[in-house]
């Protein structure tokens, strides 16, 4: 026989035996509840394209419970986790057997580095350690100037594009993320992006990486076809060449940072100095340092923009709940210029509920992804090692068992219940993560998104745009695309 043609039907084999006898035949994991097989080549991701990873978890949970078995790209088993025990048994309880891993894992290694976003066991351990103390309450709360100065900058451009008019149709989603951008820049680094101007050459950068794919079903094929990454192809030159000049501008921060004698307010010097103090086997290397630059302008940028446009969207959806936030912060915020303290942020019991309810609907982070170290069994069904475990909090926060039959509605007053309250925890709200690897930046996004969303709500009044549609997007966080646009009109009192 032909040689090639041995060669063609051997790969056919392979293809066939990996794509479809394995999982759907042998796989210890078909015993696992979930949907009958869909594509032979997409497996269930199609619905995943259709209907958003956030809803679609949810959909899966609802339907086969808290341990569901869909299959991914090649028809790949993936086990969907949506039920508080295992949510501990992984987050909590062994946060170290499992490794964490994101849709492109190369993608993930050039932004992250050897940051603490993908540092492992003993690594993790470590730079943990090292980072807490940067991120305490005290230092926080020390932020909130530059947070509600980043809300009147907001209120100060959105007054100027009403002018005169009754109201203004505005894509709040252009300049949301140049605010939240500009504060992380600050607070993070020193740093002035100055975003909502011009944009400085890191922020260029930056926005070349962000929106290098916008479809999610690219960055998949990434994933599964690794070596597509290393094609001298226009998308690849340009994340390369973005990465090369965040990294470059890490550098120097981090270089100026240990020349400079004073100890700055920012994250980047709290960490720079209080490593200086530790013991050589503490420390964060030079690299390390560099890569928490990256790691903590993605992670603290996208989030919190994400999440205050999503409040924005709700409150327009719900006009009385906009009304009722909107009189408890005129009793506290007297004129449109007031600039909050952090005790008066603090004191406003609605707006808490309103951070809560959105976080819980559209949970910024809809997913978290893990890999078992070693075989184990979960809730009776053996789970070999390295199989891909998606702890859906999106499917958790919608779960109608712990949030009632209105699960998927937002309602801020649930917040009040007390029933609701008695049932609440940290396994079954989970917005930051849990355990050892939760999100080291959650009291300042928290302080952050009630700075700005007083200081807007306050003073502009927002409605849904009739025929207005957009849809869900995920790639690490939930993006409305292709935006969000609302009619805005200003509070006159
Ligand atoms: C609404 C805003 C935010 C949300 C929803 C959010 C969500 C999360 C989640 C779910 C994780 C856990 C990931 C995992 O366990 O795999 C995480 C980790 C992390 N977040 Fe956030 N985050 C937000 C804002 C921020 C901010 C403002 C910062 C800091 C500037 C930040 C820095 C980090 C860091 C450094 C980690 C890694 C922690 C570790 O590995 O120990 N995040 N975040």
């Amino acid at each position: 026989m032909n040689q090639y043609l041995i060669l063609v039907l051997a790969l056919f084999g392979y293809v066939l035996y990996k794509c479809y006898i394995y999982p759907l035949y042998l796989s210890p994991l078909r015993k696992i509840p979930g949907p009958p097989v869909g594509n032979f080549i997409l497996g269930h991701y199609t619905t995943f394209l259709k209907n958003g990873l956030g809803d679609a978890l949810t959909h899966l949970a609802k339907q086969y419970g808290g341990i569901v078995r869909y299959h991914d790209l090649l028809n790949k088993p993936h086990i969907l986790i949506a039920d508080s025990k295992l949510v501990q048994k992984i987050l909590v309880n062994h946060p170290y057997d499992y490794v964490r891993s994101f849709v492109n894992g190369n993608v993930a290694k050039e932004m992250f580095g050897e940051g603490i976003l993908l540092a492992n066991g003993d690594s993790h351990k470590r730079q943990r350690k090292m980072m807490n103390p940067s991120f305490a309450f005290v230092n926080v709360k020390e932020m909130v100037p530059t947070f509600v100065q980043g809300g009147h900058k907001l209120k100060d451009i959105w007054m100027e594009q009403i002018g005169n008019k009754k109201e203004e149709r505005i894509t709040i989603t252009t300049l949301i993320p140049k605010i939240t951008l500009d504060i992380i820049g600050l607070v993070g680094f020193n740093y002035e992006f100055n975003s909502t101007t011009s944009d400085s050459e890191l922020a260029q950068a930056y926005h070349l990486i962000l929106d290098r794919s916008p479809s999610p079903l690219v960055v998949a094929l990434f994933a599964l076809i690794p070596f597509i990454m290393n094609l001298p192809i226009e998308i690849n030159n340009r994340f390369f060449n973005s990465v090369k000049i965040i990294n470059k501008i890490s550098e120097q921060l981090v270089v100026e940072q240990k020349k400079s004698p004073i100890q700055g307010k920012d994250l980047l010097s709290l960490l720079v100095k209080s490593n200086e103090k530790l013991p050589a086997d503490e420390q964060l290397t030079h690299n390390e340092l560099v890569s928490q630059v990256m790691t903590l302008l993605i992670a603290g940028h996208e989030t919190t923009s994400t999440a205050l446009s999503w409040a924005f969207y709700f409150l327009a959806k719900h006009p009385d709940t906009q009304d009722r936030l909107r009189k408890e912060l005129v009793d506290v915020f007297t004129d449109r210029d007031h600039v909050p303290t952090f005790d008066e942020i603090d004191h406003l019991k609605y707006l808490d509920c309103v951070l809560k309810e959105t976080l819980r609907v559209s949970s910024p982070v809809p997913a978290l992804i893990r890999y078992n170290l070693k075989d184990e069994t979960m809730n009776g069904y053996l789970i070999p090692k390295n199989t891909p475990l998606i702890i859906s909090t999106y499917a958790v926060h919608h779960d109608p068992s712990i949030w009632g039959d209105d699960a998927d509605y937002f309602n801020p007053s649930r917040w009040l219940d007390s029933e609701i309250k008695s049932k609440v925890s940290n396994l079954n709200f989970l917005p930051f993560g849990a355990g050892p690897t939760n999100c080291l930046g959650m009291k300042m996004a928290q302080l952050e998104f009630k700075s700005i969303l007083s200081i807007i709500i306050r003073n502009f009044e927002f409605k849904l745009v009739e025929g207005f549609t957009f849809e869900n997007k995920t790639l690490v966080v939930i993006r409305p695309d292709p935006g969000i646009d609302l009619l805005v009109s200003k509070v006159d009192y």
